[in-house]
């Protein structure tokens, strides 16, 4: 079983403004709102792929409770932990020359509602796939990622995570199956501005030394460079489209390599595994980012034959 952890889950509200004018009331051509959080995302998408996950994470209020129903709708398994104040986070995602994410904050999480997150993780079982995802509200410890690894690890649970800066530093030690961190995020690390090829995997190797087993590195339009745990190191270049929303296309990245991954693994197949595990991954993030929603199947499917 596959299961995602949001620990901020959130309503995205899209909306598109021809020229943005800062400072007066603009108003919007088209508007959507759609659940999200990073482990929601990767839930969705390999749902959409035909791959069944369980969403965990944290949900308050009356936006709480739409996440909640929207995903249920989308005919994904969820299994909140409900906090009873506050709301869980609208983040605003404007489309105009330039796309600008504003990302609300979300309630508090306290002892009692992390300590029936473990409950729920400690039902895990040898084999799962754990996939830890988006930020942590300053009220939790950067170490949060690394302390539920180390709680699964006796069951050989493969974790991915997608985090930034000290979550994603803190985890390496306990070996994660995957990370992925786009460029800028992974520049941020070693506080460096990352352009070329050669310099992005010189410092993806660096977080591989460190534990890593697997490494992928988005860069939006300009497609990926994944790591494998073999020593491969392959690079791939988005497919050309038309960019309708690239909100999600990192988590939808993430969801096409595990499906990838995962169907190798149920041939048999391991000669070839990493390699399509790959391109799945930037078929799915393509798809997701030439497309209002999240990524389908059968616009993966189309982008996968040009990669
Ligand atoms: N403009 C684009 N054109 C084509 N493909 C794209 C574009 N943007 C994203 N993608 C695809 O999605 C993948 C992941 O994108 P990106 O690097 O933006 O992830 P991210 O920064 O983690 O995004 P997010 O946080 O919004 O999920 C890319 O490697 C690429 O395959
Ligand atoms: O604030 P975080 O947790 O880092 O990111 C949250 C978020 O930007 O990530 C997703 C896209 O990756 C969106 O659905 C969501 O709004």
């Amino acid at each position: 079983m596959i299961y995602t952890v949001t620990f901020s889950p959130c309503l995205d509200y899209a909306v598109w403004v021809e020229e943005l004018k800062p400072g007066q009331v603009n108003r919007v051509e088209k508007e959507n709102m759609l659940p999200g959080g990073k482990g929601i995302n990767v839930s969705i998408v390999l749902n959409n792929l035909g791959f069944e996950s369980t969403a965990l994470g944290f949900i308050a209020g009356f936006t709480g409770r739409e996440i909640e129903k929207q995903i249920k709708a989308s005919g994904c398994h969820s299994d909140f932990i409900n906090i009873e104040k506050g709301n869980s986070r609208i983040n605003i995602k404007l489309k105009s020359k330039e796309e600008t994410d504003i990302n609300g904050i979300g309630p508090i999480i306290e002892a009692a509602h992390m300590n029936q997150l473990f409950d729920q993780l400690d039902q895990l079982k040898q084999e799962d796939i754990l996939v830890l995802a988006g930020s942590i509200p300053s009220c939790v410890s950067t170490t949060i990622y690394c302390d539920i690894m180390e709680r699964v690890q006796s069951k050989k649970v493969r974790v991915v995570v997608d985090a930034t800066k000290k979550l994603l530093v803190n985890v390496l030690e306990k070996k994660p199956f995957l990370i992925k961190p786009n460029h800028h995020e992974l520049g941020e690390i070693f506080d460096v501005e990352l352009k070329e090829n050669e310099e992005i995997i010189y410092y993806a190797k660096k977080l591989q030394e460190k534990g890593a087993r697997n490494v992928l590195i988005s860069m939006a339009g300009d497609g990926a460079i994944f790591l494998s745990e073999n020593g491969d190191i392959l690079a791939s270049k988005a497919p050309k489209g038309q960019v309708v929303n690239s909100v999600g296309a990192g988590d939808s990245m993430v969801a096409g390599f595990l499906a990838g991954y995962l169907e190798q693994m149920g041939y048999k197949n391991t000669t070839n595994l990493y390699q399509y595990a790959f391109k799945m991954g930037v078929a799915t993030g393509s798809a997701s980012a030439f497309s209002n929603q999240l990524a389908r199947k059968e616009e993966v499917f189309k982008l996968l034959k040009m990669i």
